[in-house]
């Protein structure tokens, strides 16, 4: 993308990227996402929420809050960039982004907010509860994703941007799928991660 369509934001604003995910656990195709989007939108912090109950992720058990939560924290805590809110975990109740941005702008009413994600989920966005309002809280940063087509189709002109990320083909749902088989998911996610999966022994029965 070029810088010359890059928004700008408010003058003088902080500019404040935030990586929503169930991070279950988190891995570093999520951590290379947020690195690239600050460094090409000349982002301020990233903030890394987790979700409280992800509902569109109602088919299967997801871990403890605390548990992903402090795997966030454990990930991110080297990177002065980057922090980790709770108010997902914290509200209670289903997750929905909506919240998370009305929360997070009242939060920071000194920051603009660029909402991360990838082709994935922004696929999924109009799924999403009042998914026409998203856009008048945050930009939206679609990142590429190995297995997932990048596309604005169908969402506001202006509201997204679309950004090649360095490929990792690494999924929550395989880093579990070996932790479960006595696979190793060491370089797939963060040293630390690999130590706190083995710790509390997450996902071996899956
Ligand atoms: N390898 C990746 N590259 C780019 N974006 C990613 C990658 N993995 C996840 N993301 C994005 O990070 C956000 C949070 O993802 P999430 O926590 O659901 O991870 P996941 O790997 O997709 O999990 P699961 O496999 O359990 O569905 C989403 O916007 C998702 O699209
Ligand atoms: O707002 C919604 O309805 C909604 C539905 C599904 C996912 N999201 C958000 O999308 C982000 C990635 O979600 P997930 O489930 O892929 O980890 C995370 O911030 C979720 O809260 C949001």
């Amino acid at each position: 993308m070029g810088e010359q369509e890059m928004p700008t934001g408010g003058r003088g604003k902080r500019r404040l990227g935030v990586m929503g995910g169930t991070f279950d656990p988190i891995h570093h195709g999520h951590l290379v996402a947020a690195s690239e989007v600050a460094a090409l939108f000349h982002l301020d912090e990233v903030v890394f929420v987790p979700t409280g109950q992800p509902w569109q992720k109602s088919d299967r058990a997801v871990s403890a809050a605390e548990d992903r939560y402090l795997m966030t924290v454990i990930a991110t805590a080297s990177n002065p960039q980057f922090s980790v809110s709770r108010i997902d975990i914290d509200r209670g109740g289903a997750t929905y982004t909506i919240d998370t941005l009305r929360d997070l702008s009242s939060l920071n009413s000194d920051s603009d907010l660029f909402f991360i994600t990838g082709a994935d989920a922004l696929s999924q966005i109009l799924t999403w509860r009042d998914a026409e309002e998203l856009f008048s809280l945050a930009h939206f940063i679609g990142v590429t994703r190995p297995g997932h087509d990048l596309t604005d189709d169908g969402l506001p002109k202006g509201g997204v941007s679309l950004v090649e990320v360095p490929a990792l083909a690494i999924s929550s749902t395989d880093c579990r799928a070996r932790v479960a088989q006595g696979d190793p998911v060491w370089y797939l996610v963060p040293d630390g991660v690999v130590r706190y999966i083995d710790k509390r022994q997450l996902y071996r029965g899956e």
